[in-house]
């Protein structure tokens, strides 16, 4: 009995919180080592389903570079990148729109559904929902068929909620004559958090957030302003894949959403401790 009653407990202590977020949207990012993390994968999907069940509005957007990776190599392609993103040329992009578009949205979109939720899987198979322009790096690089997004059709995202399902959505975009694009799926996160004036953005990634020592999970950074992240890209403290998450988050901050954090995927809940709890968990970037 005192079991249920604690049980109730915390369910009464969730009302508020839950008061706070419903009808609001909130952006998820997918990375791709979470994705390949299927217990990890089966608890974050429970807790988007917990919110869409108590009328918060989950969006997720995904990657998948791991997976790509695989998928290249067994297609003796060899993986290059340049200033963190993949070089694309038309045989890549056979593979990352075979993965990303195809297996990976639809695999997400049936765990969903075999979790107890519903979804909708939208890319160039069903419904595309990011439009964009091939990507020019400042010094003129040229990456190939790799795009960012422009404009977000936010009528199908928003429709979805209508029939209680979550918009699951992968980072290509589609140009104006009809080409395919591969998006960095950071940057498409943005761009559709930035599209529906999301509540928050949540990177879900395989770090507990920003750290000091990006090998030490205890020099985690809880709040992060958005001088002071510029300061840490500047003296290398974050690197790699760090830098178009932050980045990300920085342009996004500037652009109408309220939160944005870079929380650890494979931490139990982190989605929903991250809504329920005063403090959160992982990295805030605040403006
Ligand atoms: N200061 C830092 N704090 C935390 N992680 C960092 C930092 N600098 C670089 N990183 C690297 O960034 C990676 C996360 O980005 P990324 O590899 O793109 O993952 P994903 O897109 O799957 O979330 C971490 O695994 C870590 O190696
Ligand atoms: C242009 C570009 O770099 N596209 C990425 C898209 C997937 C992605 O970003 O996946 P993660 O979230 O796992 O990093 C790629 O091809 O890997």
């Amino acid at each position: 009995m005192q079991e249920a009653i604690t049980k109730a407990d915390t369910l009464i202590e969730a009302m508020g919180w839950i008061r706070k977020f419903r009808g609001k949207t909130t952006v998820i990012k997918l990375g791709g080592s979470i994705v390949d993390n299927e217990e990890a994968l089966m608890h974050i999907l429970l807790d988007v389903i917990f919110m869409e069940s108590v009328g918060m509005k989950p969006v997720l957007v995904h990657g998948g570079g791991k997976a790509i990776n695989r998928a290249l190599a067994e297609a003796n392609i060899e993986p290059k990148f340049i200033q963190g993103r993949r070089w694309t040329n038309p045989a890549t992009l056979e593979v990352v729109e075979r993965v990303l578009a195809g297996e990976l949205n639809v695999f997400l979109t049936e765990e969903i559904e075999r979790l107890g939720g519903r979804a909708m899987n939208l890319s160039f198979n069903t419904t595309n929902v990011l439009f964009g322009e091939k990507l020019t790096l400042p010094d003129g690089e040229d990456l190939g068929a790799v795009g960012h997004v422009t404009r977000v059709d936010r009528s199908v995202i928003e429709g979805l909620s209508y029939t209680d399902q979550v918009p699951v959505i992968p980072s290509m975009c589609e140009g104006e004559n009809g080409e395919h694009f591969n998006v960095n799926a950071d940057t498409a996160a943005m761009a559709v958090a930035q599209s529906l004036g999301a509540e928050k953005l949540v990177f879900l990634s395989d770090v507990n957030g920003v750290r000091r020592d990006k090998d030490d999970p205890d020099t985690i950074i809880h709040s992060l302003n958005a001088d002071e992240a510029r300061a840490l890209i500047s003296d290398g403290t974050i690197a790699t894949g760090m830098i178009p998450k932050v980045e990300a988050c920085l342009e996004t901050l500037g652009r109408g959403v309220k939160k944005v954090h870079i929380v650890d995927g494979a931490l139990r809940h982190s989605l929903l401790l991250e809504i329920f709890t005063t403090s959160g968990v992982g990295t805030e970037i605040r403006q």
